[in-house]
């Protein structure tokens, strides 16, 4: 089967033809048996996030692998990594080779399920890391993510177990103890809302926590959803001055919600704007920005996080911290780094692409758009906007914080390893 993708713009640079044959870009363009007009069409490798909630097994009320497959590939994803705070916990080779299976069966994207780091993370015992490294779903990232592995002896037997699997360990940085009963950032917003806060040095102190005890053990440490301008600048700190062992890695990401929401959304108590760690105020979000463009947060990730109705259609207090972000996350990356001049498409494919999928190792993803290369591909209408409504993303879920809203960019194909996964803006059936 060969695809002509016609007038194409790879990285939103000059126009050209991609040729797509048994799975792989190549040059030769004759006899296609497809020819696709992609006249104004910007093509970017296939997005890899690292940071997805899937829900299954044990939250199907909010989505599935497949439903959260589709949103995924509506957002120009090709490959996800699902986190293990599932019920029951991905802490175990049998839970991750269900997802992982789950994600080849539906097809949409490449699914990697997160080892969990400790057993039902509960953050006293480590889960069976090699086991779950050793089995068909080969486990290359472990975190706790929901919740932090908290107790600083632990984390340095994950981080060194993890260097020993040549696996990757993913901490949800926030020491609970300094979040206690937490519901927002602590700050005036927070203080004139009534809302108890979340400091920003929990976040902060374990990060730098991390950092010194990956450094020690020669580990990989990615931080998840990092959200403020301390966290850079510990970052800078701990790249800077460590005397690393060998085999020391420090990455992070940041969220789209936290590159453009701020915590004044906190106003008017909508639950939906209730995420973990929460939104800070602009000084922060601006920093996050400069810091992505530069190179000092490595990628995008988006913690999409579907919750059901219930959970968050109820007091603040009560309601589960999180938000949609599958679908929506190029948009806000456009609206945000690209539109402001801070990235251009280079950018957009290092941050939502190339890194992730160096940090993950992953081999056939965030590839170059180039003869040779798996075709695991998005292409995207930079011009468009459209209005974002809960209802109509693939999701189960409705959560997203953008109900309402006008954002740019849309997701028009995405190809992964040759074969279309969505068509014109819609999930492309199974059988070509
Ligand atoms: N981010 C959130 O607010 N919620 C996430 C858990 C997490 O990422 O901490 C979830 O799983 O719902
Ligand atoms: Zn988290
Ligand atoms: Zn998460």
């Amino acid at each position: 089967m060969k695809t002509l993708i016609r007038n194409v713009r790879p990285y939103g640079e000059d126009a050209t033809d991609l040729v797509v044959e048994d799975g792989l870009l190549v040059r030769d363009g004759t006899d296609p048996d497809e020819t696709v007009d992609a006249d104004g069409l910007v093509a970017l490798p296939g997005l890899v996030d690292l940071h997805t909630h899937l829900r299954e097994p044990g939250g199907e009320e909010a989505e599935t692998v497949a439903t959260g497959s589709a949103a995924a590939a509506l957002g120009g994803y090709t490959a996800v990594f699902a986190m293990p705070n599932t019920n029951p916990t991905q802490d175990s080779p049998v839970v991750v080779e269900h997802v992982w299976r789950r994600g080849r069966e539906v097809g949409l994207v490449d699914v990697h399920p997160v080892g969990a780091v400790t057993v039902g993370l509960g953050g006293e015992k480590l889960a069976e890391m090699g086991m779950m490294a050793a089995s068909p779903a080969a486990v290359r990232m472990f975190s706790d993510d929901g919740r932090c592995v908290n107790d600083p002896l632990i984390m340095r037997r994950a981080l060194e177990y993890a260097r020993s699997l040549d696996a990757l360990v993913a901490q949800h940085a926030e020491d609970h103890r300094l979040t206690v009963g937490a519901q927002a950032h602590e700050g005036p917003v927070a203080a004139r809302l009534g809302l108890t806060g979340w400091p920003a040095t929990a976040e902060e102190s374990i990060v730098a926590r991390d950092a010194m005890l990956a450094a020690a053990a020669g580990a990989r440490l990615h931080v998840c959803h990092l959200s403020t301008a301390g966290s850079v600048g510990v970052l800078r700190w701990a790249r800077e001055t460590l005397d690393a062992r060998p085999g020391f890695a420090l990455s992070a990401e940041v969220t789209p919600h936290h590159l453009l929401l701020t915590d004044t959304a906190a106003e008017g108590y909508d639950p939906v704007h209730k995420v973990n760690p929460p939104l800070r105020p602009e000084a922060d979000t601006l920093a996050l920005r400069r810091a992505l463009a530069d190179g000092e947060i490595d990628c995008v990730a988006t913690d999409h996080a579907p919750h059901a109705v219930e959970a968050k259609d109820c007091e603040w207090s009560v309601a589960r911290p999180g938000m949609l972000g599958l679908q929506t996350a190029l948009p806000v990356v456009a609206l945000t780094m690209v539109r402001t001049g801070l990235l251009d498409w280079r950018g957009v494919a290092r941050v939502t692409s190339e890194a992730p999928a160096r940090i993950a190792g992953l081999p056939d993803q965030g590839r170059p758009l180039a003869v040779g290369e798996p075709a695991n591909l998005t292409l995207v209408d930079p011009e468009a906007t459209w209005t974002v409504r809960g209802a109509e993303l693939a999701s189960i879920a409705e959560n997203t914080p953008y109900e309402g809203t006008d954002l740019p960019l849309s997701v028009v194909h995405t190809m992964l390893r040759g074969r279309w996964t969505v068509r014109d803006g819609k999930v492309a059936p199974r059988e070509q």
